[in-house]
C-alpha cells in the first residue's frame, strides 16, 4: 500500500479556510492520506495575538472566517516553505496577486513527485500575453497542476450548504487522490480533463461580477442584470476558445460556469464592493479595505490583466463588457456610462 499522502493548503483566507474544514475532515477519514494538514499562515497580529496562534489553540480564523470551527488536525505553520517542504499535494489557495512571490519562495524546497491543485480565480498579464494561475505554479515548481474551480462562497460552504465544484485535470491518478480529499455530500466535486476552461472561467467571472454589482449600484432590475451576466458568459466563451485549445462548451455548464457567474453576481464580494462603487465616490481600493477586512477583490485586478492582452492585440471592441469593467475601474470612465459600454 502506498505511503499516505502529506497535504500542505498553501494560504488560509475566507476560502483557504472554509476548504481547510472539508480538506481536514476528509484527510481525518481516508487512510490515502497523512492526518495532520499543514496549512500556510500569512501571520498577522489580532488584538495582541498572533493569528496563527489563534488557529493552533482555539481552531478558528477569527479574522477570515469567524465562527467556524476548523478540525484540530489542520495546524498552523508560518513559514511556507516550513509548511510544503514535507508535502505531496500542495492546494494553492491565496490572492492571485500573491502566487508568483510565494512560489518563488518554496522553489527548491518541494519534495520530488509532489503536485498541485490551485484554488486561485485569477490570470496573470505577461509581457508576452496572459498566463494562467497554474502555470505559474508549474512553471516556476515544475509540478502537475489540477484546479478547483465552482459556484463556492466560502462562508457557505463553511455551514456545510450543498454545492458542487469542478475540478480540471489532466492527469488521472492525481485527480482521483484529489477528488478524495475535496469530495463532501454536501461538497459535490465533478471530474474534467478540460482544465484550461475551467480556469478560465474561474478567472473571468470576477470581472462579470463587477459588471453585475455595478447594475445593482445603479438601481437596474433582473431583466438587466440577466442580459449583462449573458454577455459577461459570452465573453468568457469566447475568450476561452480564442486563447486556449481544446475547450468544451459542456465544461461551461458545469459549477465552474454558468453555476459560478450566478453565485458571484449575487453573493460575492466583487459584487458587492462594485455595487457600493456606484454611490460612494470612493475608489474601489478604498472600498476594499472598508468593506472586507483584509480579504481582498480578484477582479478589477482580473480585468486590468485582461486588458493588457486585448489592448495589444487591438481587440478591446471584441469585448466591450471586460473593456468596460477595466476602464470605469482604472481609467475613471463614468460608471453611468455602463450600459451604453456594452
Ligand atoms: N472567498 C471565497 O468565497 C472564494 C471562493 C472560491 C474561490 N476563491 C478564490 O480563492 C482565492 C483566495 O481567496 P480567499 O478568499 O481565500 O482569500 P482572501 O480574499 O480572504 O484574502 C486574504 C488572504 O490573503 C493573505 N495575504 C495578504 N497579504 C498577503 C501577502 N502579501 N502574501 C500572501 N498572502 C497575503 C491574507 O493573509 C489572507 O490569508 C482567490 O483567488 C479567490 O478568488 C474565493
Ligand atoms: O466573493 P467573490 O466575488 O470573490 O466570489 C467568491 C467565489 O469565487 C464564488 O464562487
Amino acid at each position: 500500500m502506498a505511503a499516505p499522502k502529506k497535504v500542505a493548503i498553501v494560504g488560509s483566507g475566507n476560502w483557504g479556510s472554509a476548504i481547510s474544514k472539508i480538506i481536514g475532515l476528509n484527510a481525518q477519514g481516508s487512510s490515502n492520506f497523512d492526518t495532520t494538514v499543514n496549512m500556510w499562515v500569512f501571520e498577522e497580529m489580532i488584538d495582541g495575538e498572533k493569528l496563527s496562534e489563534i488557529i493552533n489553540t482555539r481552531h478558528e480564523n477569527v479574522k477570515y472566517l469567524p465562527g467556524e470551527k476548523l478540525p484540530e488536525n489542520v495546524v498552523a505553520i508560518t513559514s511556507v516553505v516550513e509548511s510544503v517542504k514535507d508535502a505531496d499535494i500542495l492546494i494553492f489557495v491565496l490572492p492571485h496577486q500573491f502566487v508568483k512571490g510565494v512560489c518563488e519562495q518554496i522553489k527548491g524546497h518541494v519534495k520530488p513527485g509532489a503536485f498541485a491543485c490551485s484554488l486561485i480565480k485569477g490570470v496573470d498579464a505577461t509581457q508576452g500575453g496572459i498566463q494562467l494561475v497554474s502555470r505559474i505554479i508549474y512553471k516556476t515548481l515544475g509540478m502537475d497542476v489540477s484546479v478547483l474551480m465552482g459556484a463556492n462562497i466560502a462562508s457557505e460552504v463553511a455551514r456545510g450548504d450543498f454545492c458542487e465544484s469542478t475540478l480540471g485535470s489532466r492527469n488521472a491518478d492525481n485527480a482521483q487522490l484529489l477528488y478524495e480529499l475535496f469530495h463532501r455530500d454536501h461538497f459535490r466535486i465533478s471530474i474534467t480533463q478540460d482544465a484550461a476552461t475551467v480556469e478560465v472561467c474561474g478567472a473571468i467571472k470576477n470581472i462579470i461580477a463587477i459588471a453585475a454589482g455595478f447594475c445593482d449600484g445603479l438601481g437596474y432590475g433582473s431583466s438587466t442584470k440577466a442580459a449583462v451576466m449573458r454577455i459577461g458568459m459570452m465573453e468568457m466563451w469566447q475568450f476561452a476558445t480564442n486563447y486556449y485549445k481544446g475547450v468544451q462548451l459542456g465544461t461551461f455548464l458545469e459549477s465552474c460556469g454558468f453555476s459560478d457567474v450566478i453565485a458571484t453576481c449575487y453573493g460575492g464580494r466583487n459584487r458587492k464592493v462594485a455595487e457600493a462603487f456606484v454611490t460612494a465616490n470612493k475608489t474601489i481600493e478604498e472600498l476594499e479595505k472598508e468593506m472586507l477586512n483584509g480579504q481582498k477583490l480578484q477582479g478589477p485586478l482580473a480585468s486590468y490583466e485582461v486588458h493588457q492582452l486585448l489592448k495589444k492585440e487591438d481587440k478591446e471592441k471584441d469585448y466591450p463588457l471586460m473593456t468596460a469593467v477595466y476602464r470605469i475601474c482604472y481609467e475613471g470612465a463614468p460608471v453611468t456610462d455602463f450600459l451604453k459600454m456594452i
